[in-house]
This record gives C-alpha cells, structure tokens and sequence, in this order.
C-alpha cells in the first residue's frame, strides 16, 4: 500500500467501514406536480406530504423530474472534468485566498484532518456581498467577485446556466418545504435577496489509502440547502437518522440530491435537522461532483420562525447574524483553527 501523508489520515472511529450499507436509502421525490402544467392540488398535496416526511426522516433526499434541462448538466461535468485535468501550476493561477475567496484550492481541512480532494468555488451574485470581518462589531462590507480561468474558456458560461438553473430549482424546493411547514409557500423567499449561495466544483482523485482517508470528513452544511449532482462512481454517506449507521447514497442517473442545512434546522426550530454526511474515496476511479449551496443574505438574522413558536414550544436557539456566521467560516480557510470551527449548535438555548 503506498502511503498518504498523515495529514490526510482519519481517526479510527471516523474512518470508512469495509463493507458499505446500501439499505434502503433516502427517499426518491418526484417533483412532477410542481413541473407540469395540468397537475392538480391532491398531487401537490401528496407531493408536499413526501418532502416534510424526508426532511424530518432523513433530513436528505433526491429529487427526479426537477426540470432542470440534462444538457445543462452535461456540459459542466464535462468543463469540470477539463479543468481538474490540467497541470496544477495552472489551476493554481485562480487559487482561492484571504482576498478572493472564490477559485480554486487544493487544501481543503474539515474537522482538523485534510480532505481528499481540489475543489472550484464561484459565487451566484454578481458581485457578492459580505462582511468584511468576522468581527462581530465590524460592518464594514466587501464586495466578492469570481476569478474564471484561462481553459477551458467556457467554464464561465456553463456554471452561470447551470447555477440560472440551480435557482429555479432553490425557489421551487423553498417553497415545498415552507408548505410542509404549515407556512405560505413564499415564507423563506425573502431571505434569498442579495444572497451568499456559491457553487463548488468538486474532484476527488483516485486515493492509495482510501480504508485511512476521506475525499471529505463528516460535517453538516451551514447554510440553508444544499443541491448536489454526483457522477455515477459513488462516495458520498449520510448519517442515517434512525441508528447513526453511515448509508452509501447510490447514485440515480440525472437525479439532484437535496438536504436540509443548519438554517432549516433553526428556522423550523428542529422539526428539521440538519444531517451529518462524508465522501469516502477509492483507490480506482476518480470522482466529481457539484453541491450548490444555498445561502441567504449576509444581513439575515438567523432565529427560528415566530409562527413555529410558541409557549408549548418555546425558541430553541437564539438568534445570529449569517453574514457573520458565514465570514467566520470563510476565513477560516487560510487561518490555523486551535478550537473547533463555529457551530450551529453553539447557538441552541
Ligand atoms: O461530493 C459529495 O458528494 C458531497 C459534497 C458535500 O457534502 C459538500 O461539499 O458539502
Ligand atoms: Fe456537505
């Protein structure tokens, strides 16, 4: 066995079992009903039904009919695909750093162990605005914009279709999950202006140790949702909610799998959680993939909804401000973390 660097080395409880759990799986949703044309409200109804079960189950699932055209899909797996091949020297010409915080990096650490993998950030708004600091007194904002690289020359065009898409897509699920809140269907909507969201192109390349590493340790997503497009190698777990056991999420040939992040969790006051997931890797196939995360405004305030509160339920969180949330956990990238990264849970009451 050729060796990794220790850097990359799990602790034994956190490394990949030998034999995956393909069980049964997360739920399969088709979003038909909000698609077609002709579909009536007991389809929409039924529809509505399935995807509060799945957040409150699984806090995962993956949708199929999403109206998300194929070719969109196919052209970024293949400019990906084009970039991940070229020479480091390179890629590492639009290297994500403290400046601009989107590009491209092959340093990647969750949980204070590196992760298998290089990745391409871009943001969605153009430009994107944050905090400048993580300060919690400093209001002082910052204006991001993405850095494209030379080849190939049309990645730039494919992920802005590709994230035009992803949009159409967040509204349709913010909107099925506000209803299967018992909350009119344009409740999260507002959050969404001047978003945060950014799109990640991910390569996790052949691994020689993959039974000691992961291509990404076991973390919740922070922001609000995120949709994510796996290639047909496979790689990514979820903590089932049920025994804690890890489930191999199995590829489904055009199929979008959704889950609920941090922010779901705290607007539904737990009635949705957000759930611990991992990408193991292989010492064979090279694997890609595409999460777009869904995040608010930098000015939102985060607290869980007031019509989900009440005396019999009272607030389980206090409130926190995203954009200082979300500039915390950008810096963090090119600081050396001594205590654990910020934390959902260090806001619960
Ligand atoms: O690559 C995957 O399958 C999952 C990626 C992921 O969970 C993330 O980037 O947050
Ligand atoms: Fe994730």
């Amino acid at each position: 066995m050729e060796a990794v660097h220790p850097d990359f080395i799990q602790a034994p409880e956190h490394r990949p079992k030998p034999d995956v759990t393909e069980a049964e799986g997360i739920p399969l949703i088709d979003l038909s009903p909000v698609n077609s044309p002709e579909s009536d409200a007991d389809a929409l109804a039924r529809l509505v039904a399935q995807i509060g079960d799945a957040c409150k189950n699984w806090g995962f699932f993956q949708v199929i009919n999403h109206g998300v055209p194929s070719h969109v899909r196919e052209r970024i797996e293949l400019a990906s695909k084009e970039f991940f091949a070229l020479p480091k020297e390179e890629k590492k010409k639009v290297s994500r750093n403290e400046i601009n915080l989107f590009g491209y990096s092959d340093f990647e650490i969750t949980k204070s162990v590196r992760d298998w993998k290089e990745v391409f950030d871009c943001t969605i708004e153009n430009p994107t605005v944050i905090y400048a600091s993580d300060e919690p007194d400093d209001k002082e904002l910052k204006e991001l914009t993405n850095q494209w690289p030379e080849y190939p020359p049309e990645l730039r065009e494919v992920c802005e279709d590709y994230a035009a898409e992803m949009q159409k897509l967040t509204y349709k699920l913010l909107a099925l999950i506000a209803l299967s809140l018992g909350l009119p269907k344009d409740r999260l909507h507002g959050f969404f202006k001047n978003q945060t969201s950014f799109m990640r192109l991910n390569y996790y390349p052949p691994c020689p140790a993959p039974q000691l590493a992961l291509g990404l340790g076991r973390h919740k997503d922070a922001g609000a949702m995120t949709i994510l497009a796996q290639d047909d190698v496979g790689g990514l777990e979820v903590k089932r909610k049920s025994d804690g056991e890890w489930i191999f999420v199995k590829p489904t040939p055009d199929a979008y799998i959704v889950n609920v992040g941090d922010l779901i969790q705290v607007w539904s006051n737990d009635t949705y959680e957000s759930v611990e997931h991992r990408v193991t890797v292989n010492s064979q196939k090279e694997r890609f993939s595409i999460p777009f995360f869904i995040n608010p405004s930098h000015s939102v305030w985060v607290e869980p909804l007031a019509e989900l509160v009440d005396e019999q339920t009272p607030a389980k969180y206090k409130g926190y401000s995203w954009g200082k949330f979300y500039a915390t956990r950008k810096l963090s990238n090119f600081k050396k973390l001594t205590t654990e990264n910020i934390q959902v849970h260090h806001f619960k009451l």
